[in-house]
């Protein structure tokens, strides 16, 4: 929609020849976006060839678990000087790998040429063209501000960033902590726990973010604080939904079946809680979350978990002095 509003002739690749036909006759896709009226400029094929040919821009929406098959599809498609950009936000399930490593893997490009587009977007109100801002971030200070110039309009501001890295994991993890205020609220929490799960969420997620090499002042942006914002208090947010129907007595195949749609906090998890392990990064709430999803712990034991760990500083790096002192 931001790209057809901006002048762009838009190709979407679906699987589902039904979808794009729908998309084609109708103007709609009905079961992602429901009474929604899509622009004339935006058409949808089954064949990657045809989308992809004289493509400028390259963008990448699919799931942490599909992007590794459909980038394979894509491979060899695209025009050498297109962009690509990525808004899939997760880790790869067996190898932990970030979305940039894996397009960078199967298109054969420099991950340094990847843009990820980035930061609280839930495309229900993107597509109502509800003011929005997002990140984009790469290595490439002229591909991040290509996309930004493709992007930005009058309802969605784009700002740059080189850190790539650092952009990803935030997208990520927020997913995890989404999860946990929807358990929170589920369980009746209230409104304290909630700010108490965004900010020490916010703490892990830099913590894990800088032993991969990010900067710490990313999360502080738009793909950090503002995505964790917006997922773990937005009535559209899929893994809040889930965190609270889990926090209701269903189980996890039960709540994924009644979602339809991807819930990427729940793979994340798994993909964390072994980035934790790998980067020595104590990462407590995903730890918890890891529990009650994969190891049948009871959602409020995981809190008395949480609320009663040893007592410890709320950053080690503004208490620097006194741990030198020590
Ligand atoms: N929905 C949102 O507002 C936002 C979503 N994202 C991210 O975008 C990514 C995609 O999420 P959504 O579109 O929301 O998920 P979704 O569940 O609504 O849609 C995913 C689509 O991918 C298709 N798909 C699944 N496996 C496939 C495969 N192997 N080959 C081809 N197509 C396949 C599904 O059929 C479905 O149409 C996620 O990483 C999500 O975190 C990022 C920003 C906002
Ligand atoms: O990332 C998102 C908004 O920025 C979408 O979050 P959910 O997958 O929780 O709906």
């Amino acid at each position: 929609t931001v790209l057809a509003d901006n002048g762009c002739d838009v190709t979407v690749w679906t699987r589902r020849a039904e979808q794009a036909d729908e998309i084609n006759r109708h103007h709609t896709n009905s079961t992602y976006l429901p009474n929604v009226v899509l622009h004339e400029r935006i058409r949808a094929v089954t064949d990657m060839a045809e989308a992809l040919i004289g493509a400028d821009i390259v963008v990448f929406a699919a799931t942490s678990s599909s992007v590794r098959e459909v980038a394979r599809k894509a491979a060899g498609c695209i025009p050498q000087n297109a962009y690509v950009v990525h808004a899939v936000k997760g880790f790869e399930r067996d190898t932990l790998k970030r979305i940039s490593t894996i397009l960078a893997e199967e298109l054969a490009r420099p991950e340094s040429s990847i843009v990820v587009l980035s930061g609280p977007s839930h495309a229900e109100e993107v597509v109502r063209r509800c003011p929005t801002t997002v990140v984009a971030a790469s290595m490439s200070k002229e591909a991040a501000e290509a996309v930004q110039d493709y992007f930005m309009n009058a309802y969605f501001r784009v700002y740059t960033n080189p850190d790539l890295i650092g952009v990803e994991v935030a997208g990520a993890i927020k997913n995890i902590i989404a999860l946990g205020a929807g358990l929170s609220d589920g369980l009746g929490y209230g409104d304290n726990a909630k700010a108490a799960l965004i900010t020490r969420g916010l703490a892990e997620i830099g913590r894990l973010g800088q032993a991969m090499g990010a900067q710490l002042l990313t999360f502080a942006g738009l793909a950090g604080v503002g995505d964790l914002v917006v997922t773990c208090t937005s009535r559209h947010s899929r893994n809040w939904r889930a965190g609270s129907m889990l926090a209701g007595g269903m189980s996890l195949d039960e709540v994924l079946a009644s979602m339809g749609m991807a819930v990427e906090g729940v793979g994340t998890t798994r993909a964390a809680y072994a980035l934790s392990r790998r980067y020595g990064v104590p990462m407590p709430i995903t730890e918890q979350l890891h529990a009650v999803l994969f190891e049948g712990k009871p959602p409020k034991a995981a809190v008395e978990a949480l609320m009663g760990r040893v007592r410890t500083h709320e950053s080690e790096e503004v208490a620097k002095a006194w741990l030198e002192a020590e």
